[in-house]
């Protein structure tokens, strides 16, 4: 059976919704200090290394198993953004957000036994429409602290979507993972049937 190594709802609702039978275990890795030594690293690069890093921690500890992970961050005008820590910090990120474009990157990664036998990231375009501050408040005061857990402080299946004029890309890479590309490599490997 799959190992999902993620605590992610999002990720484990998409795989449930697609009928993969899974096993989620958390990663129990630094990603900020995983991904503060990637330095200035492209973001799908940072991304695809942070999937690998989820996917071989818990790899590691189940010998034979076929283990995915996954990441998402965001980036908007120059800047890096991961999960907002406080509702200071989802307010100061949505501010910086306001106006611009959010490019935001999903990555996944199967691997087994210390090999990474597949990895792809794939990119979302958003764009993110003026917020007035009397929005940002009240969209906080519904959706805090339920965004905690997301990038770009949103659930796009929610009132997220409340934020955007446009969005291209992927749905499930906005919601945190190239789900069809993942399920294109769990055929390619004989873990799905084709
Ligand atoms: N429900 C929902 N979640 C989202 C959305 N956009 C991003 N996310 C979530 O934001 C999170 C991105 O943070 P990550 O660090 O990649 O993953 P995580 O939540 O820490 O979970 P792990 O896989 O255990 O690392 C993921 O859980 C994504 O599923 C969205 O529109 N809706």
């Amino acid at each position: 059976m799959l190992i999902l190594a993620s605590q992610s709802a999002s990720r484990q609702a998409m795989l449930a919704a697609a009928g993969v039978p899974f096993t989620a275990i958390p990663a129990r890795i630094d990603e900020r200090a995983l991904e503060a030594g990637l330095g200035d690293a492209p973001a799908p690069a940072i991304a695809t290394a942070l999937a690998e890093a989820k996917a071989a921690a818990v790899a590691a500890l189940h010998p034979g198993g076929l283990v995915l992970g996954s990441d998402s961050l965001v980036v908007c005008a120059g800047r890096r953004f991961d999960k907002p820590r406080d509702r200071a910090e989802a307010a100061a990120h949505l501010a910086w957000f306001s106006g611009r474009q959010l490019e935001l990157h999903s990555a996944a990664a199967l691997v087994r036994d210390g090999t990474v036998l597949w990895s792809a990231a794939s990119r979302a375009d958003l764009a993110v429409r003026s917020l007035g501050s009397g929005f940002v408040d009240a969209y906080l005061d519904h959706e805090w602290p339920a965004v905690a857990g997301c990038v770009g402080v949103f659930r796009i299946e929610g009132r997220g979507v409340q934020l955007f004029e446009t969005i291209a890309g992927d749905h499930f890479t906005v919601l945190g993972m190239p789900l069809l590309a993942v399920l294109g490599a769990l055929r390619g490997l004989g873990a799905l049937p084709a």
